[in-house]
């Protein structure tokens, strides 16, 4: 079943500083992602990895195009299995979406000043319902298979190092179990070791209920987690080929 269609999704930025010029981030870009898959997005510096994936998470408004969700039909106006489209439903629909099934980490923490990163992880949970020591247990659980020191889970992410941060940022966007997760570079300052801890924990969280969209830089990890690939140039999209095919001469 599919998950998600992009159908000629466009993305422009209108300059004023430049005298009105556009800049195009997303060109008639179109594929499909199943149900539990892991999709990786490649491509050189510039060529709109991360403006899909704003898109996809609707931080930016496309210029053009449409994005069909299917994996909460049952929050749509319309009919049953119709879909959303990401890319035209309102404001109030989107934090909807995102508060029940639609995850989202770039490669930098979003700080909430004085709340220890147990809490920081055990937050969406909180969010969901989840009892407050529940919630604390399944955060301190992930931490722990990040590989993140214990001595730091009750300190506040400020002061962390930036691969600390990274990894509290993964185990938040992990901790409500999404049914589309957005990853942005989620391993980019993780040393070899930990970054081995994050694909096991990816691979073990990616299936059936939930699907994955992410930007990764390291061949290595691609190869480990993706099924497929999607590779963008210039904002267009290049190619869609199976992981097997895939020979890593683009990570931008
Ligand atoms: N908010 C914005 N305002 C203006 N231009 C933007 C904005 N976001 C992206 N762009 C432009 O869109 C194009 C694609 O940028 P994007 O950040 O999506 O590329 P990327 O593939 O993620 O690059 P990198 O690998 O360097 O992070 C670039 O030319 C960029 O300058």
């Amino acid at each position: 079943m599919t998950v998600l269609s992009v159908e000629g999704l466009s993305k422009t930025f209108d300059m004023h500083v430049l005298g009105d010029t556009q800049v195009v981030g997303l060109d008639d870009v179109s594929f499909d992602v199943r149900e539990g898959e892991f999709l990786a997005v490649v491509g050189e510096s510039g060529s709109g990895k991360s403006s899909l994936l704003k898109c996809l998470y609707r931080t930016y408004d496309p210029t053009g195009g449409r994005i069909v969700y299917h994996g909460a039909d049952e929050l749509a106006d319309g009919d049953a299995g119709d879909g959303i489209d990401l890319a035209a439903c309102d404001d109030r629909e989107v934090i909807a979406l995102r508060d029940a099934t639609i995850g989202y980490t770039s490669q930098f923490l979003d700080e909430i000043p004085r709340v220890p990163a147990v809490d920081v992880v055990a937050r969406p949970l909180r969010e969901q319902g989840v009892p407050a020591e529940d919630a604390r247990g399944e955060a301190r659980e992930l931490l722990s298979r990040l590989d993140l020191p214990e001595a730091l889970w009750e300190a506040y992410p400020a002061t962390f190092s930036g691969g600390e941060r990274q990894r509290v940022n993964l185990a938040q966007a992990l901790s409500p179990r999404p049914t589309l997760l957005l990853l942005d570079e989620p391993t980019s300052a993780l040393d070899p070791e930990t970054r081995q801890a994050a694909i096991d924990l990816l691979r073990e969280y990616v299936g059936e209920d939930t699907t994955v969209v992410g930007v990764f830089h390291n061949t290595a990890v691609i190869e480990a987690v993706a099924d497929r690939v999607v590779v963008l140039d210039d904002g267009k999209l290049q190619r869609v080929v199976p992981v097997a095919d895939f020979e890593g001469e683009v990570v931008g």
